[in-house]
């Protein structure tokens, strides 16, 4: 059975968002993960992990003004002092946290755009790079165009293509279930083919993005196959509860 890490961004949503890691902790998770720790100090994220007795599983780093509707800045070549900084700021919290992954957002961007292209490959060198410094992960996620019209990261094979080419250690694939069902489908061959690449796993029902086993695919079958394949990492539960978050978590005993 794989480890799951509850995403304190979508679940538990109950309660306000430091008092979410107890709420985990009590449903029985032992790790969490959430989009972005920024708007507290990381010393009390760091006390409320450990007095809840939990991992951290990853954080992505600042992603530009997200009420605006922006969604990363790596592919954004006017942005590449700030985006920088940012790396600076995700690895200051991830060094006080201690998480081992740190997820890059690409950014709103055309996948055509030569400027961005350029840009999105510097700014991942560099972030892997300083990351790597640290000890710490670096996973890009590709996402679907339904959900984020218009995001740069749009493609599974050119995430890989892009990892394979900048070649380090420590820069892995996002692989999120749920995205890779709208965009391509074709998710058990995917998940095998591209298994030494990925380093972080999400779920979440399609198409509504509730609990898994509420969908179209048999998600039970795909958590055991990342098994069978030997994957070791965390599973994100980054879905929406239909309803009251613990009284949705009996989709863990159906594996
Ligand atoms: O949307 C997702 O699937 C993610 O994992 C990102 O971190 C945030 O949009
Ligand atoms: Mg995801």
């Amino acid at each position: 059975m794989p480890r799951f890490a509850a995403n304190l961004t979508m679940m538990f949503n109950e309660h306000a968002f430091p008092e979410r890691f107890q709420a985990a902790a009590a449903a029985g998770f032992p790790a969490v993960e959430y989009l972005f720790p920024y708007d507290f100090p990381a010393g009390l994220i760091a006390e409320k992990l450990s007095a809840a007795g939990l991992k951290q599983a990853l954080f992505n780093l600042p992603s530009g003004d997200w009420a605006k509707g922006e969604r990363g800045l790596a592919a954004l070549p006017e942005r590449r002092q700030e985006f920088r900084q940012s790396v600076k700021q995700a690895i200051d919290y991830g060094r006080v946290i201690g998480t081992p992954l740190l997820h890059m957002m690409a950014g709103i961007a055309s996948p055509d755009d030569l400027a961005a292209q350029t840009a999105y490959r510097d700014a991942l060198a560099f972030a892997a790079d300083a990351a790597g410094a640290e000890g710490i992960g670096l996973v890009i996620e590709p996402i679907n165009g339904r959900d984020m019209p218009g995001y740069f990261l749009d493609d599974f094979d050119r995430a890989v293509e892009i990892i394979t080419g900048l070649d380090r250690a420590n820069l892995k694939l996002q692989f999120d279930i749920y995205h890779r069902q709208i965009m391509r489908g074709d998710v058990l061959a995917a998940l095998e083919a591209m298994m030494p690449l990925i380093g972080h796993v999400q779920i979440a029902s399609v198409p509504k993005r509730n609990e898994p086993g509420t969908g179209e695919l048999d998600d039970f079958r795909v958590l055991r196959e990342l098994d069978r394949l030997g994957y070791e990492g965390y599973v994100g539960c980054e879905y929406r509860p239909a309803g009251e978050t613990t009284a949705g978590l009996d989709w863990r005993t159906r594996i």
